[in-house]
């Protein structure tokens, strides 16, 4: 068993206990229900987008703690001022030290660029959730879900106006996502199965995937020229975590490497 399935049997779990309390008409309730969602394609659209989407992440199965002093705030507003094109909050709490509560402060704070919610989705209760708590982009891992759950999870957030970040690793991902077309589609560098990262991965899959599509390279980035490669590939967003998190003051680390995007 690998980390991977271990995670998505604790996920499932989780959320049938939650499920169990939470009733979905109370989460239809929140204020954020009614917010007028952030664009993550236009956001990466948009003339001179740095196509940055950095992340906040405390800790990781690959890398342990990265950083768990610098807080919500500071890191949200270091990346606002960073000029990036969207932000990523991890909710997960067992294996990457999130909250949900991060993303409802970040929200509070950043009424200007997109929120991913980066979490293990398994349960469309999630995605309303994600909804609830401000978020404007949920993410769909193929390799965890059936062809069937991502086209259904895909409606859902949809009928909710949010975007979906569709995350693939192999060709087997690609092929499980009904009509690519004008999707955002991610392509992860690290193995989620060995945790194995090659800056490569994104370009070799990336011929794979239509022109229609905004593509968004993730993981193991800690070069600004890597961002210059990928972007001759058509590569328009980037998801960046560990490199800003690990040091001290990620929204600096985050506009020094932007400042040197060519
Ligand atoms: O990062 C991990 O160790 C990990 C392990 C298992 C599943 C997912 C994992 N990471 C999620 C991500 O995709 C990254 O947080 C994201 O792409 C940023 O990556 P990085 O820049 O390398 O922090």
């Amino acid at each position: 068993m690998t980390i991977l399935d271990k995670i998505i049997a604790f996920k499932k779990k989780e959320i049938a206990k939650i499920k169990a309390e939470i009733p979905v008409k109370k989460l239809v309730e929140s204020p954020n229900f009614g917010r007028t969602v952030f664009s993550l394609k236009k956001s990466l659209l948009e003339v001179g987008s740095t196509g940055i989407i950095a992340e906040y992440k405390r800790q990781s199965p690959s890398k342990g703690i990265i950083n768990d002093k610098a807080t919500i705030a500071e890191v949200t507003n270091g990346y606002l001022d960073a000029n990036v094109a969207a932000q990523s909050i991890l909710t997960d709490t067992s294996f990457f030290g999130g909250t949900m509560a991060d993303l409802m402060e970040a929200r509070v704070i950043n009424q200007q660029k997109p929120i991913l919610r980066k979490d293990f989705i398994v349960d469309g209760f999630q995605i309303v959730e994600a909804k609830a708590i401000g978020a404007d982009v949920i993410l769909l891992i193929a390799s965890c879900l059936t062809a069937t759950e991502l086209k259904n999870y895909g409606n859902l957030a949809t009928d909710l106006g949010l975007e979906v970040l569709y995350e693939v690793h192999t060709q087997e991902d690609l092929d499980k996502i009904n009509d690519l077309d004008n999707k955002i589609i991610g392509i992860n560098n690290r193995n989620l199965k060995t945790f194995e990262v090659d800056l490569d991965h994104s370009i070799k899959l990336s011929s794979q995937i239509p022109d229609t599509c905004l593509k968004v390279s993730e993981s193991g980035i800690s070069d600004p020229k890597i961002i210059t490669g990928l972007k001759e590939f058509g590569f328009q967003g980037f998801l960046i975590g560990e490199n800003f998190m690990k040091t001290e003051n990620p929204g600096e680390a985050c506009q020094e490497f932007i400042s040197q995007i060519r």
